[in-house]
C-alpha cells in the first residue's frame, strides 16, 4: 500500500479531456516509463498527479490515502516531487545554493554530493555557467535532496543530445534504487525503456496495461518511431 496509484483519472484541458480514465500504479523503487506520441497527454497526466493542474475525475492515492483534494504544496510535502519540462534550476544561484533549497543542511548536502560526485567540482559555480547536462544533474540532485517518495520526471532530455542525456540515466536509476518510485516521461523513448522496470503506452489520452519495456519495444515499434521522431 506504499504505492502511488491512479484510479480512473480523467484530466480536462480547454474544450475536453486530454487524459481519459487512466489507471496506473508506481511502486517504491520502481521506474515506470510512460511513453507515447506528442500531444498524447503525458505532461498533463504528470501535472495532475503533482497538483499543477486539477484532474476532472477519478482518484490519486499515495500510500493508500487519497491526495486528490490536496494542493500542490501539500502533495509535495507528502512526498511527490515533479521535475517539469525545461531546466528547472535557478540560473543565478550556485550549484550549492540550488541544492540547499531542498537539502537544507550541510550533512544532507554531503549525502547528495556522494550520490552526484560530478557536481562536487562545480559546487560553487553559478548554475547558468554549467552545460545543459550538468544543469539537469543539478535538477535531479535537488529533487533527490528533497527525499521524495515518488518522482515524476517530464522530458529531462529536452535540448540535450542523446549522449548527454545518457549520462543522467544512471542517476535516475540510483534515485530509484534508494527506494523512490519514478514515473518517467521521456522523448528518447528507447533510452527510457532501457532503464524502466515497467512501461505503459499513452496514446490519445488513454493508457494500456503496464508491461515489460521489451514488449513495448517489440509491439509498439511504429508508435515509438513516431514518438522518437516527434511525429
Ligand atoms: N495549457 C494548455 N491549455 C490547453 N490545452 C493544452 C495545454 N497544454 C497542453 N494542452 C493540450 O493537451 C493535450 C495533451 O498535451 P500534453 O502536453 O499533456 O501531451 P504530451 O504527451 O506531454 O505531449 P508532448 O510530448 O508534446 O509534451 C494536447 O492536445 C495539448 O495541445
Amino acid at each position: 500500500m506504499s504505492e502511488l496509484q491512479l484510479h480512473d483519472v480523467t484530466v480536462n484541458r480547454g474544450a475536453g479531456p486530454v487524459v481519459s480514465n487512466v489507471d496506473l500504479v508506481v511502486r517504491p523503487g520502481e521506474i515506470l516509463a510512460l511513453v507515447g506520441p506528442n500531444g498524447a497527454g503525458k505532461s498533463s497526466l504528470l501535472e495532475s498527479v503533482s497538483g499543477v493542474i486539477p484532474h476532472a475525475s477519478g482518484d490519486i492515492r499515495l500510500g493508500g490515502a487519497s491526495i486528490a483534494k490536496r494542493t500542490r504544496v501539500q502533495r509535495s510535502r507528502a512526498g511527490i516531487a515533479h521535475i517539469e519540462q525545461g531546466r528547472a534550476i535557478f540560473p543565478s544561484l550556485t550549484v550549492r545554493e540550488n541544492i540547499m533549497l531542498t537539502a537544507k543542511t550541510e550533512p544532507a548536502l554531503t549525502e547528495v554530493l556522494a550520490a552526484f560526485p560530478e557536481l562536487e567540482k562545480r559546487i560553487d559555480a553559478q548554475s547558468v555557467l554549467l552545460s545543459g547536462g550538468e544543469q539537469q544533474m543539478v535538477v535531479l540532485a535537488r529533487a533527490f535532496a528533497a527525499k521524495p517518495r515518488f518522482l515524476l520526471i517530464d522530458e529531462m532530455s529536452l535540448g540535450l543530445a542523446p549522449v548527454v542525456f545518457m549520462r543522467l540515466l544512471p542517476l535516475i536509476q540510483q534515485i530509484a534504487a534508494s527506494g523512490v518510485g519514478v514515473l518517467l516521461v521521456e522523448q528518447f523513448t528507447h533510452l527510457a525503456l532501457g532503464i524502466a522496470d515497467e512501461a505503459m503506452v499513452l496514446a490519445s489520452g488513454r493508457v494500456g496495461h503496464a508491461q515489460a519495456p521489451a514488449s513495448v519495444l517489440a509491439d509498439d515499434a511504429d508508435l515509438l518511431r513516431a514518438a522518437y521522431l516527434g511525429g
